[in-house]
Formats: C-alpha cells, structure tokens, sequence
C-alpha cells in the first residue's frame, strides 16, 4: 500500500515524546556541527578561541588577585604594578569577550541557520506525494523542524562551545579550590550533581510541552491568516465570523499557554531549590574560611581565593549545568529535524527502475489496471477497480457525479499517491518504476483546485515552467493561447504587474498591484499549462467552471485546438464540454459504470443520458 497515509514511514517518526538516545543526541549534535563548520568556519574557529580563553581569564583572575594580595608587603612595587595591571588586562579580556562570543554566535547561527533552512527544504521538495502534506503529526513536526533548522543548528554549536568552556573553568576552579578545600570542593561538586538531574529533567519537560504546543500554534497562526486575509475577508464580513474566529484563535493561544504555565511552575520550584542549595552551600563555605583564617590556617589570599573559587565553581558549575540543559534541549528539538530530513522518500519506487526520459514519446497510452484506493486504512474505498485506457491521441472525458473520484484518479495518473491495488502503466511500464520527477514532465494539468500566486502575472504564468521567467515571447504565448494576453498587456506594468494586494513589486512604495476576476485566474491558470508545448498527457480538471458561457465557449474551443493529437483526460461537469471527445468514461461510487461516444452513452440511456438530458433541459424554455 505504498502511498498509502498510514504506511507513509514519514508518519511514524514518532510523537514528539521520544526519549533522546545516546546515539540520537550523537548523531544530531555531529550533523548541527559538521553544518555549522561548512557554514561559517572561520566565524566558528573564532568562537572556539573565545571559548578556551572565556574559560581560562576567571582563574587566571582568581591566581593574580591571590598573589597580588598575599605579595602586597613582601615584593617591589614594580613586581606589584605588574601583577595589578595584569588582573586588570584579564579583567578586560573578561569584559570583552562575551560581546565577541555574541557576534560571532549570531553571526554563525544565521549562517548555519540559512544552510539548515535550505537543506529541510530541498529534502520538502523532493517529497513527491501529497499524503505527508495531509498529515496533521507531519505537519507539526515540519514546523518544529522549521523553528528548529533555522534558529538550532548554529546554537548547538555555541551551547556545545559553552559545554567545553564551561568544563573547562569547571575543572581550573576545583583545581584551585581543592588547593585550599578537599573537602569543600566536594560538597560543591557534590550540589552540582541534583542541579544537573533536575534541569534534565526540565529540559525534557520543555520539548514534550513545544511538542504539544506546536499543533495548537499552527492552528492559532491558522486563525490569525484567516482574520488577515484577503481571500477570507469576504465571508468573515458577510457572515459577521470574525469574533467567532477570534474566540477560536484565543482558545487556542489560551491552551497553549496553560501548557507553558506548567512548565514554568516547575522551573520555579526547581530552580529555587537549587538557588536554595547552593546559597547553603557557599554560606557555610564562607563560614568556615572567616573561621578558619582566624585560627591562622588561611592566609587572607587565601580567603579571597577560597571565595572566588567557591563562587567561580558555582557559577561554573551551574553555567555547565544550564548549557548542558541547553544542549539536550537542541538536542531534543533537532531530533525533529533530523526526523523530516531522514524521512525518506514518501513514494519509494521500487527495484527496476526505467527512466522515462530515455524513452521516446508516450506511443501506446496510458492504463490505468483493476485499480484501487482509499486515502488510508480506515477510509472508505474511492476508486474500486477501476479499468481504464487513454490511448495515445485521443481525447478522454470523465463525468460523474460529486465525490464519485474523478479527481482522485487524476491525483494518481500524476502519482501524487500509489494506488492500493493495482497498477497505473506508461505504454506497459509501471509508473512506480517510473522517478516522479521525469512522470510529471510528461504531464500537462489544469487543477480543479489550481493556485493564484501573489507573484507578477508573468511569472503566475512562468510556474508552469520556470525556463520560461526570462522569455517573455513564450510567456506571451502560453497566455494568448489561454486567451488572457490582453488582459494581461492592459494591467499597468503588464506582465510585471504584481497580482497581489498583499505585496508590493518591487518598490514598496509601488501601488500599482492588481487583481484579476476569477475567470481571469483560471485562464492565468491554464497559461500555466500552455507553457509546456508537448506534453504526453494533458489533464485538465475542471478548467472552464469559473468562465462566462462565451468565455468558456471559446476556452474550449482553444483547449480542442489544443488537444487535437494529443492524448488529454477531460474532467467537467458540463456535459456540453466532453461531447465530442473521442470516448466519455462515466464514474459512479469508485467504479467505471459506462463509457462510450456522446451518441452511444445516449443511446445506451444510462447515467450519462440522465445527466445530459437534465442539463439540457435547463436550456430549453
Ligand atoms: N485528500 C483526501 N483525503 C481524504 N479523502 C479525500 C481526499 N480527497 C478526496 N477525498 C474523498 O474522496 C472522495 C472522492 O473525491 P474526489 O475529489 O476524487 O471526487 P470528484 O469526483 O472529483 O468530486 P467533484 O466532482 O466534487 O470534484 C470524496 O468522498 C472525498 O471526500
């Protein structure tokens, strides 16, 4: 059941509640770095530099104060200024350093962020099928993907710096401390160790509720385009429906939120705890070195050291503990990316590929044999067995009546899905064995659904194929064919007028954007289809609903002069627009129930006849 929703491997890459394993976290941390390095590596070898010095001023700090204060009666004054001026050049370093860290995070985060970004969405594009796309869990998992590839990848790489830095101040600071304390540097380190479980678990805590979250953002954001857009604006003013889409939005942004509430709650307790423990730690720490160094065993460097390094391995110690938190975290949310980009192929063709571009135009035809589908397993059936064959040539019409499948099967002659029964054969060679990419360069379709982008009108036109952005001729072309060059050429900069009211060409200032009526955007639309002069089949869906009788009266007119020799699957609800193609297919509930000429469907006085009398008769007075 390749195709299938639910055998899409793509779905099942989980819930969002997946632990992160050893080898995921690997595997995730090795490909955010190894992108982050091809994307910036000099902004990344500098960021390294930052690190290793970040980690080293603090205790080079902490020795020089201690020296400075044990020395300040027994060395020269010269020796003394030295030692003073170099505390104060670390204290610099130390103060210049976090600004140079942050440029050279940001800067290699977006870097690594872009590289991300087009990675997940060259892996996007190359899904051929629609059923991941119709996914819900896929959709959210996209979206963390998303967030995840363009703001993660670099920040791994800075927490993963952090991480090292960190350990590395970590161990300078218990060196020094262990110098004075044993045994208060294990009761520091010991103190780190609850910190560390506790923001592990928080971490987790985060991704399970961004995980749940993200569904009900999407349909917030959902809410949200509607209430703003144009193409909803209509209605929601009609029906008065924008407070009931508003409430609806709330709701959803309110459900989120209580999510985050809780999350937030335990951070508080958590991290109050921990504050807690470590102001007992270092309070008692401190107690005993005043004590201490009345009894003479410390020095007063020794005390300064003493809480320096208390402080210094606190501060570390917990900095190691948040950026450890951090990374899993990242790590946790890139699993999400890494997910959609191992997804795999959705339509996996399988062993014995042939490559259509080898072979010569289609010769036979097209068959479609004891075909069947349903969009997933619990779904009723929509095509059940179907046997259909487009000869090479000729023109085949599809008729029936709402939600009989007609489109559906259109879907799977571009191999949108698989079927889940039977096979699809290009002149005898199944179309699975077939890579989609060189399947759909042979096709030409008009949607019963198809798109108006808020592009220029030429390039609205230039989708269709994008070799033709810099031909205006052929452009000019497509659309005379498709009979909307003149609207088109009377639009104020023509072709490169802006059909959008939501975006400005070019200029900002520019407000010369256009709209163009609905019959107007079909024909954009079928231009769209134009601009491929020689495809083998030629699917046109519904491509005349939106026209005038005369409009739709010459479009199908062009579109006969159009199809003539070539082989073209016509799908309409106007009868009167498939009587002459060369043979009307008619499906009823999944199956094929009649097919033949006009004359002999209406001799044979079945489905079709009913249809075309009834239309008809609307005609007559
Ligand atoms: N993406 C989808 N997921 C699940 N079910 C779908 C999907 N698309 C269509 N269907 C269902 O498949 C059935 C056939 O739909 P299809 O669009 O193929 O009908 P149609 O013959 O083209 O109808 P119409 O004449 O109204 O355009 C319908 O019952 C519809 O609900």
């Amino acid at each position: 059941m390749k195709g299938n929703r639910s055998e899409d491997p793509g779905r099942r890459t989980g819930s969002g509640n997946e632990q992160l394993t050893p080898r995921a976290a690997f595997v995730a941390a090795r490909s955010a770095v190894s992108l982050a390095w091809r994307s910036a590596p000099a902004h990344m070898t500098g960021l390294v530099v930052v690190a290793v010095a970040g980690a080293g001023v603090p205790v080079g700090v902490a020795w020089l104060t201690r020296l400075v204060l044990d020395r300040l009666t027994g060395v020269s004054g010269t020796a003394l200024l030295g030692l003073a001026l170099g505390v104060a050049l670390l204290g610099l370093v130390a103060a210049l350093l976090p600004h140079l860290g942050q440029y050279l995070g940001t800067r290699l985060n977006r870097a690594a962020g872009l590289r991300a970004v087009n990675r997940l969405f060259t892996v996007v594009n190359s899904f051929g099928g629609l059923a991941r796309f119709e996914d819900p869990r896929f959709q959210d998992r996209l979206r963390m993907a998303q967030s995840a590839g363009s703001q993660t990848v670099g920040r791994v790489v800075e927490t993963g710096l952090r991480i090292a830095g960190g350990g590395l101040g970590v161990v300078g600071f218990v060196i020094a401390l262990f110098v004075i304390s044993p045994v208060m540097t294990g009761l520091v380190v010991a103190a780190a160790v609850p910190a560390l479980a506790a923001e592990f678990r928080l971490s987790r805590l985060r991704a399970r509720s961004a995980w749940r979250i993200s569904s009900a953002q999407r349909r917030e954001f959902f809410y949200q385009s509607l209430l703003s857009s144009l193409d909803a604006a209509k209605e929601i003013r009609l029906f008065a429906a924008g407070d009931f889409f508003k409430h609806r939005m709330l709701d959803e942004r309110r459900a989120a939120d209580a999510e985050r509430r809780l999350v937030e709650r335990r951070e508080l307790v958590t991290q109050s705890g921990l504050a807690v423990l470590s102001a007992l730690v270092s309070g008692g720490g401190l107690v005993w070195a005043v004590l201490a160094a009345r009894q003479g065993r410390l020095s007063v460097g020794d005390v300064s050291m003493f809480v320096a390094a208390v402080v210094g391995v606190q501060g570390a110690m917990s900095g190691l503990v948040g950026s450890l938190a951090d990374g899993h975290h990242q790590l946790l949310l890139l699993n999400h990316y890494m997910a959609v980009l191992g997804a795999g192929p959705d339509l996996p063709p399988p062993a014995g590929l042939v490559h259509l571009d080898t072979l010569p135009a289609l010769r036979r035809g097209i068959e479609l044999r004891d075909v069947w589908f349903r969009y997933g397993d619990g779904c009723p059936w929509v095509l059940r067995g179907v046997n259909l064959f487009l000869p090479r040539g000729a023109a085949v019409a599809l008729v029936g009546h709402n939600g009989a499948g007609k489109s559906t099967l259109v879907k799977l002659l571009c191999r949108f899905y698989d079927p889940t029964r039977g096979e699809i054969l290009w002149d005898g060679v199944d179309i699975r064995r077939v890579p989609v990419h060189e399947l759909r360069r042979r096709l030409g379709a008009v949607f019963q659904d198809y798109m108006n982008y808020d592009l220029t009108a030429g390039e609205n036109i230039a989708v269709g194929d994008v070799r033709a952005l810099g031909d205006p001729a052929k452009l000019a072309t497509a659309a005379r064919e498709a009979g909307v060059h003149d609207v088109v050429a009377k639009l104020p900069h023509g072709y490169d007028t802006m059909l959008s009211r939501l975006f400005a060409a070019g200029d900002a200032d520019d407000d010369t954007g256009a709209l163009l009526s609905g019959g107007q955007w079909q024909r954009l639309a079928l231009a769209r289809a134009f601009l491929r002069t020689e495809p083998d089949l030629l699917i046109l869906d519904e491509p005349s609903s939106g026209l005038d009788a005369e409009a739709e009266y010459d479009i199908h007119l062009r579109l006969r002069r159009y199809r003539a020799d070539r082989t073209s699957l016509l799908i309409s609800h106007r009868l009167g627009a498939v009587r002459d193609a060369d043979r009307i297919v008619v499906l009823a509930d999944g199956r094929i129930t009649e097919e033949g000429s006009h004359a002999e469907l209406l001799d044979a006085d079945g489905t079709y006849a009913r249809l075309f009398t009834v239309q008809a008769n609307g005609y007559q007075p």
